[in-house]
């Protein structure tokens, strides 16, 4: 699985070039690219400004010595690499396993291009196998768990260790179990529609393109 993970985010580093403003995506795969894209700098002297989707990466990618903007120090981000938790086969996806949903979203809205590294156990037929990570601000978040419950969508709390996970931008997340979502967009804006709610990890008619890993090879699967 790791050698997977390794070689989508290589494969994917074949669109780096030099002078880009990167996005780092969050994740055990993404976190592959970053190893990547530091050897792209030191090995084949590429100079890379990067914007990360989560202090993790941010960590990770400043001891590999990128240079790091925000997203708000940037006038443009020229493509961004990053994982995901389900891809279907029209490339919408589900995100947010490693909590990094909002970012995430905030920082691939804002780029030109946008790819997803994937092994192989991630497309599917249709979403929702994967619990959905909903972020949301903890003022009312009990409000909303309950609103989910009534609605059948069996809510959790996101924990770390004992206590509720709080994001990087100091939310909570409630996944939802929710089986096939049949109408992924209807969701999306009745997830967005309620109050508290700040993200959701739906991600629909975003990424261009996918990298799938497998045993077999690399397949780029493209809108
Ligand atoms: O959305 C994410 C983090 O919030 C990750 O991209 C997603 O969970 C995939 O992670 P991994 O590559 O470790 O399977």
């Amino acid at each position: 699985m790791e050698n997977l993970k390794q070689a989508a985010a290589v494969e994917a580093a074949k669109f780096v070039k030099d002078s880009m403003v990167l996005g780092l995506g969050t994740g055990s795969t993404a976190a592959y690219f970053v190893d990547e894209v530091a050897r792209l700098m030191t090995e084949e002297g590429l100079s890379i400004t990067a914007v990360t989707t989560s202090f993790e990466t941010a960590s990770q990618a400043e001891k590999l010595g990128i240079p790091l903007k925000s997203i708000d120090e940037v006038d443009h981000v020229d493509l961004t690499v990053d994982g995901a938790d389900e891809v279907d086969a029209e490339l919408n996806g589900i995100k947010g396993g490693g909590g990094a949903l909002l970012m995430e979203k905030v920082v691939a809205c804002y780029s030109r291009d946008y790819i997803w590294i994937v092994d192989d156990s991630k497309p599917c037929k249709q979403l929702g196998a994967f619990k959905l990570p909903v972020e949301v601000v903890t003022y009312g978040a009990e409000q909303l768990f309950r609103i989910f419950e009534e609605r059948g969508y069996k809510p959790s709390w996101r924990m770390r260790g004992d206590e509720r996970l709080l994001t990087d931008m100091k939310n909570l997340i409630i996944d939802l179990d929710l089986g096939v979502i049949k109408e992924p967009e209807k969701l999306a804006d009745e997830l967005k529609s309620m109050c508290g709610v700040v993200e959701h990890g739906l991600f629909i008619n975003m990424v261009k393109k996918v990298i799938v890993a497998s045993s077999e090879g690399i397949k780029i699967l493209e809108k």
